[in-house]
């Protein structure tokens, strides 16, 4: 993986990082949802695999399953973790001032800041994705947005405010979920989308529209993204 995120980075999401194997073919780190997960504290610090770590704490009011009052002081302690190369925050914890900790840990451990925005609903339009991407980008070192498409208007629009972004050089991620933007998943690389992600077990996607991992890393590979090294 590359660790700066300059190049693209295909992260397979899980809850068991048991499942760290599975994923090493395809898969450049491995997304913890530690939301999802078990003792999500005590399964970082046991994992010994050699995938590095995006560790997600995400909250149930952004479409994760977080909802203790610990969720950011168990992703601050995620970013004290050597295998842990990335964190990703909400950007609405950034907003509200909560995730100033995180954002300190990461900084600290020489970690990355994912600052993430999800619609579940629609596709803002233009500005918006452009304002919000903006936005995360100033907190962190990848700006990321997950929409919902309803249309294919809505995946150029996303894919048309990931090429701006990226051409001015800023880091960013986007996906469209759902079905009509599912495509979106193996194209907005081309656009400069950073990170692109698949469950390791594509019985438990972590959001709707997901490749399994071994078809997505295949479409990006065809379109021009390869595996790095670890
Ligand atoms: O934010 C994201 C992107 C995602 O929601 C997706 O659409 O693939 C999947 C999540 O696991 C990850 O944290």
């Amino acid at each position: 993986m590359d660790p700066t995120f300059d190049e693209f980075v295909l992260a397979a999401a899980t809850a068991d990082l048991s499942e760290e194997p599975a994923a090493r073919a395809d898969a450049d780190c491995l997304e913890f949802r530690m939301d999802l997960a078990e003792d999500s504290l005590d399964a970082l610090s046991a994992y010994d695999g050699d995938l590095p770590l995006i560790a997600t704490n995400r909250a149930a009011w952004e479409g994760g399953e977080a909802d203790d009052e610990n969720r950011l002081e168990d992703l601050a302690e995620a970013a004290r973790t050597e295998a842990v190369e990335a964190i990703d925050v909400e950007l609405a914890s950034v907003l509200e001032g909560e995730a100033n900790g995180v954002l300190e840990a990461a900084s600290a451990n020489d970690v990355r800041a994912i600052v993430s925005a999800h619609d579940f609903e629609g596709t803002p339009s233009r500005p918006e994705l452009v304002r919000t991407l903006t936005e995360a980008g100033k907190h962190g070192d990848v700006a990321k947005l997950a929409v919902t498409a309803e249309s294919r208007a809505d995946t150029l629009t996303l894919l048309s405010a990931t090429e701006q972004l990226s051409r001015q050089g800023d880091r960013v991620a986007t996906m469209a979920m759902g079905e009509v933007g599912r495509h979106t998943r193996a194209v907005a690389p081309v656009y400069g989308s950073r990170i692109g992600y698949a469950p390791v077990d594509p019985a438990r996607a972590t959001a709707p529209g997901q490749y399994d991992l071994a078809t997505l890393r295949e479409l990006v590979g065809a379109l021009g993204e390869r595996k790095r090294e670890n």
